[in-house]
């Protein structure tokens, strides 16, 4: 494990028993308690699953190809617009990301650079600096550790280099959001670092958008499940769901739970992403995330003349001030598109749209959230705004553990 070099340059700052460093475990306890206080007293580690949580064995279902081989069209025709989740070989081979995004040497290079790794209770975002956020990425034994997911890294003058070091691929360059203002645009691409266990619960991303999400470094492991699927099946219920609901741990702890009954109507696709694949998550798709190890990736969310029938409606409805911004300047950009949007408004929304407020995204507030926020949707923290659970169900969760442990027959 690398030296991370002394905060302060005393050796006294550093502790042997925690082998990190004294004002690391200040920050991070800090972060921890703005993030999710509800832990403050219950604790982050009192479920154990730094040593008791594993993941089943993986019956991989997912359709993989190689970028390289398909153009713009096939992957359109094949698998956007009959959306189809895959994962994608061969698009980031010339990245830079691949050398210089290792932890080590992000660290390294933005030690002193704050990343968001939660919201408080008012919304604010948490942030924490890279060198402290490192020590508890090597260190922690949390249930459900605290993850980075930060938003404005390319806006940030220390941090937009980062935005060199990929690019869009060929498949996504045409995001229609392009076409407003950045300062207006929702949300659209996220830097996502944490350890083993961090992950995303699940959720159905924001406005209707697709996501692409390029892993550069650890393994990630993905539970897809089709847009029909009702909430009620995949989410656990509150009572089920202890101090963790809104937790990618949870998620995989219930959906386990529930695969031997899994209706076939809703197959499930499962997949374990390495290094260098691209994770390709359709509109609408229900996703939990765990991470397997430390993982760096990146992910962008956009719009797209497949899915913009989607979105439109969902924008009208969820940024209506954005919407208005937005169809003036498709208008003048991409008369084209306007057909599409009005014919959209016209036709019943996609299957979880009218829960789609409970579906729409790591958003996740159940009462609403892709409608009615127009000031600033995040994809993934307002989870943290709604985690005000007090259950305890830590003995169902030891049954939902070893049974998950068991039981690999999630897939359909
Ligand atoms: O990498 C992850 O944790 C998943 C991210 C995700 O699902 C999202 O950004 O919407
Ligand atoms: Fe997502």
């Amino acid at each position: 494990m690398m030296n991370t070099g002394c905060e302060g340059s005393s050796t006294s700052n550093y502790d042997p028993v925690t082998k990190i460093h004294r004002r690391s475990t200040r920050r991070v306890v800090e972060a921890k308690r703005k993030a999710r206080p509800e832990l403050n007293n219950y604790g982050w580690n009192t479920l154990g699953f730094a040593t008791s949580f594993d993941l089943p064995p993986i019956t991989d279902t997912i359709i993989r190809l190689n970028g390289s081989e398909i153009c713009l069209e096939e992957f359109r025709e094949n698998y956007e617009k009959p959306r189809i989740p895959v994962i994608i070989t061969g698009l980031t081979s010339n990245w830079a990301a691949h050398e210089k995004w290792t932890p080590e040497r992000l660290l390294k290079k933005y030690r002193n650079q704050k990343f968001k790794c939660g919201e408080d209770d008012d919304g604010y975002s948490v942030k924490i600096k890279m060198k402290y956020y490192y020590d508890y990425m090597r260190t922690n034994d949390d249930d459900s550790p605290l993850y980075v997911f930060d938003s404005s890294f390319g806006e940030r003058h220390k941090t937009k280099k980062l935005l060199e070091d990929y690019e869009i691929p060929k498949f996504w360059e045409d995001d229609l959001f392009r076409y407003a203002e950045m300062k207006k645009r929702p949300p659209h691409r996220w830097i996502v670092f944490g350890p083993a266990r961090s992950g995303t619960a699940i959720h159905i991303d924001p406005l209707g958008t697709s996501a692409w999400n390029a892993l550069i470094h650890g393994h990630k492991r993905w539970v897809l499940i089709p847009p029909d699927a009702p909430k009620a099946l995949v989410k656990p219920m509150k009572h089920e769901a202890g101090k963790h609901p809104d937790e990618a741990v949870t998620c995989l702890l219930f959906l386990g739970v529930r695969s031997s009954s899994w209706p076939k109507e809703y197959p499930i696709i499962e997949c374990r992403q390495a290094p260098g694949k691209l994770c390709f998550v359709p509109a609408g798709w229900w996703h939990v995330v765990i991470n397997e190890s430390v993982t760096v990736a990146i992910t962008q969310n956009l719009c797209s003349i497949a899915n913009l029938h989607i979105v439109w409606p969902k924008t009208v409805r969820g940024r209506p001030k954005f919407s208005k911004h937005w169809f003036k300047r498709i208008k003048s950009e991409r008369p084209e598109l306007i057909s599409i949007m009005e014919a959209s408004e016209a036709t019943p929304q996609d299957e979880n749209s009218s829960s789609d407020s409970s579906s729409s995204s790591s958003s996740s507030d159940d009462s609403d959230s892709d409608s009615g926020n127009d000031d600033g949707v995040e994809k993934r923290m307002q989870v943290q705004r709604k985690r005000r659970h007090s259950q305890t169900i830590s003995e169902n969760k030891v049954a939902c553990a070893s049974k998950l442990g068991r039981s690999p027959e999630r897939k359909q």
